[in-house]
């Protein structure tokens, strides 16, 4: 039931919990863009972005992963749930930029809606959480490691991350912006994100955006280490105080979701914003060749 109630706020557009059920059913059908492994002795799930080719947090994407959190916040054995990339090279390049170029204001309301649902669930998640960074991870990949509890990034220079709208001439909402400067701090957060910077793993470590830095074939093996030494901690108490550390920041997008979607609609609808967006792809294909 709780999934259902999920899935209609997510899916507006459909009419009846049966529209909604069988679209759910239908994207899962098509395929799994997220595959969730779970330890049920040492009470950890891994949940690997499987979303070719750069893991683009997509509606559908987005959808799973809210999906997939509800499912595993309701089991009670699964304590702690790690993040990380199928394909080693890409965590995640972020959000999906065909879902804020060329569409609908509708779309843009669904699509954004959903985002927000997202940050909200992880931010809020009482698991513990850790990304394990294993490729690049920009803008919207690095909004969700920043929600994790903990960042393990794999020791590659090639691999970068940060918040990087402002190159692609996006302004990064107030709530990338808290989360960004619950991180790193506020004069870190100013230099950060106005110059749309994207630290290689030895900078990511120094401005503190993650917390350790491993050679690459460790990283799993450390982020389990770290996971453990988390899991050490009686849950009711660290749930309470991450609870407590996030509540505000939590608050501030609960209390003006709705004028966040107007926002974000009207910016991203935005003519210049839209041929911003036209020529950054661009860009990526003429790297690309
Ligand atoms: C004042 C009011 C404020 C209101 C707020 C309003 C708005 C703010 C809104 C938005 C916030 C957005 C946050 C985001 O997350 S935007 C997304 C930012 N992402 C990036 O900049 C990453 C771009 N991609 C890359 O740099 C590289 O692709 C990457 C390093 C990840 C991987 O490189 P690689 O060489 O392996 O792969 P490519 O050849 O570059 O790409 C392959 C293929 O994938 C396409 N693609 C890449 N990234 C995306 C993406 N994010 N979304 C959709 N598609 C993507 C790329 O175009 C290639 O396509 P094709 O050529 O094969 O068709």
């Amino acid at each position: 039931m709780a999934l259902a109630s999920r899935a209609r706020a997510l899916l507006p557009g459909a009419r009846s919990w049966g529209a909604v059920l069988a679209r759910v059913t239908a994207q899962r059908a098509m395929s799994h863009r997220v595959v969730v492994e779970t330890d049920a002795a040492a009470g950890v799930a891994v949940m690997k972005f499987r979303n070719p080719p750069v893991n683009s947090l997509s509606l559908e994407m987005v959808t799973e992963l809210v999906i997939n959190l509800e499912k595993l916040e309701n089991d009670k054995t699964v304590r702690g749930l790690i993040f990380t990339s199928e394909s080693p090279g890409v965590f995640s390049s972020g959000l999906n930029l065909l879902d804020m170029y060329g569409r609908n204001p509708a779309h843009y309301a669904e699509y954004w809606k959903a985002v927000q649902e997202l940050w909200l669930r992880l931010y809020q998640c009482p698991m513990v959480t850790v990304a394990t960074i294993n490729g690049a991870c920009p803008a919207g990949g690095c909004l969700i490691s920043m929600t994790c509890d903990y960042r393990v990034m794999a020791d590659n220079p090639k691999y970068t991350i940060g918040l990087n709208e402002t190159q692609l001439g996006i302004v990064a909402p107030f709530w990338f912006k808290d989360t960004l400067v619950n991180t790193i701090g506020y004069r870190a957060s100013e230099i950060s994100l106005q110059l749309g910077l994207l630290y290689p793993p030895a900078e990511a470590l120094r401005v503190g955006i993650v917390d350790k830095v491993v050679p690459e074939d460790q990283v799993h093996s450390a982020a389990l280490a770290v996971m453990a030494q988390w899991l050490a901690i009686p849950d009711h108490a660290r749930q309470l105080t991450k609870a407590m550390l996030r509540k505000p920041t939590v608050d501030n997008l609960v209390r003006q979701r709705d004028a966040d979607i107007q926002q974000f609609v009207s910016f991203i609808s935005r003519d210049s914003i839209q041929k911003g967006l036209q020529m950054y792809l661009q860009m990526l294909k003429q790297k690309k060749a």
